[in-house]
């Protein structure tokens, strides 16, 4: 599918994970820099990464995805934590003589760190390297028919993968990665957009699975200090009190995602796993979009879309952190 907007590639723009295990600390190091994430929940995530042998799923499907794309651009690829870092990626773009790009991010909401932190990385990297070509974000993509359409696929192959007495009563449990509740507040042009799109997504995907089907939205994957408050209730939490309201069986979709990286596979396949095993319950994991063929050409189709007009400057502001106290 050609593009009407002048780009002249693509530019898919990830998270990064690393892919061995004496790069996990580096990585990790990358992403908490100046966050105020406390050095226990490092080692602890640490543990999760070296786990599988230190190397995170992320990169592979970003690759994975790029393989499948079908798009009439040269595509390129640049993280914010990892290599192929984007500023180096920028680099050999201009080298290439590209000179307005698309930038399709791996996250489908809006929020300081699903959206605006992207678009801050976007803006450094591209003010290293003079010369840099035009980045054009392309739009949420959170309730574009082939997200919701892929989720929805996948959402049906794990309730099938339940035992057959268990499928009726399931619950549909979306998850998202928490955030700060700071954060939530000021997502989006108007504040709470972050839980607003996720609510609309598990909306969309429910009445594609099954009209009335019940559903709820929780949280996964909290960081940060303790005493700063984040969305709740985590998935795990959840579970346990669907348990005691008699509920039996739950399908796990990670709607906050779009591929099955690290979180997905340690925070739900391991932590959440365990939990319903503890618990008795039966749980199956709906797998993220992916490769979903749905979910591919979804890229196609916003690459062919009128350019979107840029967030405005006070959209998803950076959270205002408390200074680091003495002696931490
Ligand atoms: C909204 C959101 C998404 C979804 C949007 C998107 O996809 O971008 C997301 C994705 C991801 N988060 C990831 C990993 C991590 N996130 C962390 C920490 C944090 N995430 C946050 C938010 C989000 N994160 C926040 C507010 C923090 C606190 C620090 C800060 O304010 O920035 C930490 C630090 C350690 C810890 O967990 O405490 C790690 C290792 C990976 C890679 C997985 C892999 O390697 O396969 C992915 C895709
Ligand atoms: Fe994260």
């Amino acid at each position: 599918m050609g593009s009407t907007n002048g780009y002249d590639a693509l530019l898919v723009v990830s998270f990064g994970g690393p892919e061995k295990p004496e790069d996990v600390m580096p990585f990790l190091e990358n992403v908490v820099r100046g966050r105020g994430v406390p050095r226990e929940r490092l080692l602890e995530v640490e543990a999760h990464y070296q786990g599988f042998g230190g190397v995170s799923p992320i990169n592979q499907q970003c690759r994975d995805l790029i393989a499948a794309l079908d798009v009439d651009l040269p595509v390129y690829w640049g993280n914010r934590n990892w290599h192929p870092f984007l500023e180096d990626t920028v680099r050999r773009m201009k080298e290439d003589g590209v000179r307005k790009a698309a930038a399709f991010v791996t996250a489908a909401y809006s929020s300081y760190s699903s959206c605006r932190q992207y678009l801050d990385d976007i803006a450094r990297a591209r003010a290293a390297v003079p010369g840099a070509p035009e980045i054009v974000k392309l739009r949420h993509y959170y309730d574009h028919p082939g997200f919701i359409a892929a989720m929805a696929d996948h959402t049906r192959e794990a309730l099938d993968r339940l035992p057959a007495d268990a499928r009726e009563q399931a619950r549909l449990v979306f998850t998202a990665h928490s955030i700060p509740v700071s954060m939530a507040r000021t997502a989006g042009p108007a504040g709470g957009a972050y839980e607003a799109q996720l609510r609309r997504a598990a909306e969309l995907v429910t009445a594609h699975v099954e009209e009335g089907r019940a559903w709820d939205l929780v949280w996964q994957s909290r960081s940060g200090p303790p005493q700063v408050p984040w969305l709740e209730p985590d998935v795990c939490d959840h579970l346990e009190a669907l348990h005691a309201e008699g509920v039996r069986s739950a399908v796990l979709v990670p709607i906050g995602f779009v591929s099955d990286h690290m979180e997905v596979v340690y925070d739900l396949d391991v932590e959440a796993a365990d939990t319903a095993e503890k618990l008795g319950m039966a749980l199956t994991r709906a797998s993220t979009a992916g490769t979903h063929p749905r979910f591919v050409s979804m890229v196609a189709e916003l690459l062919a879309e009128p350019e979107p007009a840029p967030c405005a400057a006070t959209c998803c502001p950076a959270p205002v952190r408390p200074a680091a106290r003495p002696g931490r």
